[in-house]
């Protein structure tokens, strides 16, 4: 399995779609960032062939329609994932390669963050340090969530924003750079993902209270090592972060009605720090901006952050991914390699 990555030509079947059209899978396309990303697209290239993966067909079928009113000759399929289940990935890969001969573009955005707590002492504490700017951007040391099992008994977080997406591009490898054309794959990661938060030793964070920033982080470190492996092969991955935007995520942080109530100090936050993008459609800015650059012109290495300026003015930097230990993308890469094995 380990060496299987060029579509082999009988893959190439049942194609609906014509020649020049992208093929665009986006995960967790039914609300928040990832629906704002199907708007971008769709307002980008009305050719796409855009298909929502999505855990909730009733949502699936709604953003379908809300995106429908915009763009009403566009193409829009559904395919039923959720990204946290094994069972689910590999049912819906075949889907996949049962309905496309190629993947274009395939975001990996589904993302969760349950039972979140904010550490309100940090937080005072952290207001009158220097430090403010970065706890801002950050949230380093602010909050931690609670993880479960879930039923393939894989950590909650880990399974659905790490593992399952892993899971996802070994299916799909089939129909990743068909013919010598190039592919893309873009993680929406977090300005939360934090070094000292992941350790290789518990890759699930089974032990700790910050799996998201953990799943994040590893997402980055993953990215880094597809890179080294997979560019010379026409595969090409990216990870960006959208800043700090307003979404159910967020809403689950603190109730919407408090985040609308501070919402005044939050444009006054964002003249200090652009990483306060709080819309849906600021944060997919480079989610959008990746989707129209040469992958060959991209740094391998670099996080693309999603900023919008005190004016409101929307534009993407890119800054380089942390990694601190340089073996630590491909530990992680033959380490979720070894978990998509045994599966
Ligand atoms: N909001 C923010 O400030 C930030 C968000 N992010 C990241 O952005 C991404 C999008 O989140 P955001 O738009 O904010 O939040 P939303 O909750 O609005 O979007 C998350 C999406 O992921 C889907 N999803 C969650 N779990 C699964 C699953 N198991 N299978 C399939 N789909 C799933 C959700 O589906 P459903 O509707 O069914 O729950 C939803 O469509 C996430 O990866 C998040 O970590 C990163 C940095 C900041
Ligand atoms: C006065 C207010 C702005 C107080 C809000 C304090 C905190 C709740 C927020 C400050 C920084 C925020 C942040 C996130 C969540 C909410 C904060 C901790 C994220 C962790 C949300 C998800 C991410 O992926 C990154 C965000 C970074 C910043």
């Amino acid at each position: 399995r380990i060496g299987r990555w060029a579509a082999p030509v009988e893959s190439l079947h049942n194609c609906p779609c014509p020649d020049m059209e992208k093929v665009v899978l986006v995960t967790g396309a039914n609300s928040g960032i990832g629906l704002a990303l199907c708007e971008r697209l769709l307002t980008e290239d009305s050719q796409l062939l855009l298909c929502l993966a999505c855990r909730n067909m009733k949502r699936a079928e709604d953003a379908r329609s809300a995106l429908l009113t915009s763009h009403i000759n566009a193409h829009i399929d559904l395919l039923h994932l959720d990204v946290g289940s094994v069972q689910s990935v590999l049912t819906a890969a075949q889907e996949v390669k049962a309905r496309y001969n190629r993947i274009d573009f395939l975001y990996l955005n589904a993302g969760i963050m349950p039972n979140p707590q904010v550490d309100v002492k940090a937080l005072f504490k952290g207001l009158f340090s220097r430090n403010v700017i970065n706890m801002f951007a950050t949230a380093e040391g602010l909050l931690t969530q609670q993880d479960r099992l879930n039923s393939d008994g894989l950590q909650e977080v880990f399974a659905t924003n790490l593992f399952g997406h892993f899971l996802l591009i070994r299916e799909l490898e089939p129909l990743l750079c068909p013919g010598g054309q190039t592919s893309r794959i873009v993680w929406t990661s977090s300005s939360n993902a934090r070094r000292s938060a992941f350790s290789i030793e518990d890759i699930q964070h089974r032990n700790g209270t910050e799996p998201y920033s953990s799943s994040k982080y590893a997402s980055d470190m993953l990215s880094l090592a597809l890179n080294r492996h997979k560019n010379s092969q026409g595969l090409f991955s990216s990870v960006i972060c959208p800043g700090l935007v307003m979404t159910n995520l967020t809403y689950g942080i603190l109730p919407s009605f408090f985040w609308t109530l501070i919402m005044p100090i939050m444009w006054l936050i964002r003249i200090f720090t652009n990483t306060f993008t709080l819309t849906p459609y600021n944060g997919a800015e480079a989610l959008h901006w990746l989707f129209v650059q040469n992958p060959e012109s991209l740094d391998p290495r670099a996080k693309y952050h999603s900023l919008t300026s005190g004016l409101g003015k929307n534009y993407t930097q890119s800054r380089q991914v942390s990694n601190q230990r340089p073996l630590l993308p491909q530990t992680l890469y033959c380490s979720s390699l070894l978990y998509v094995n045994l599966r």
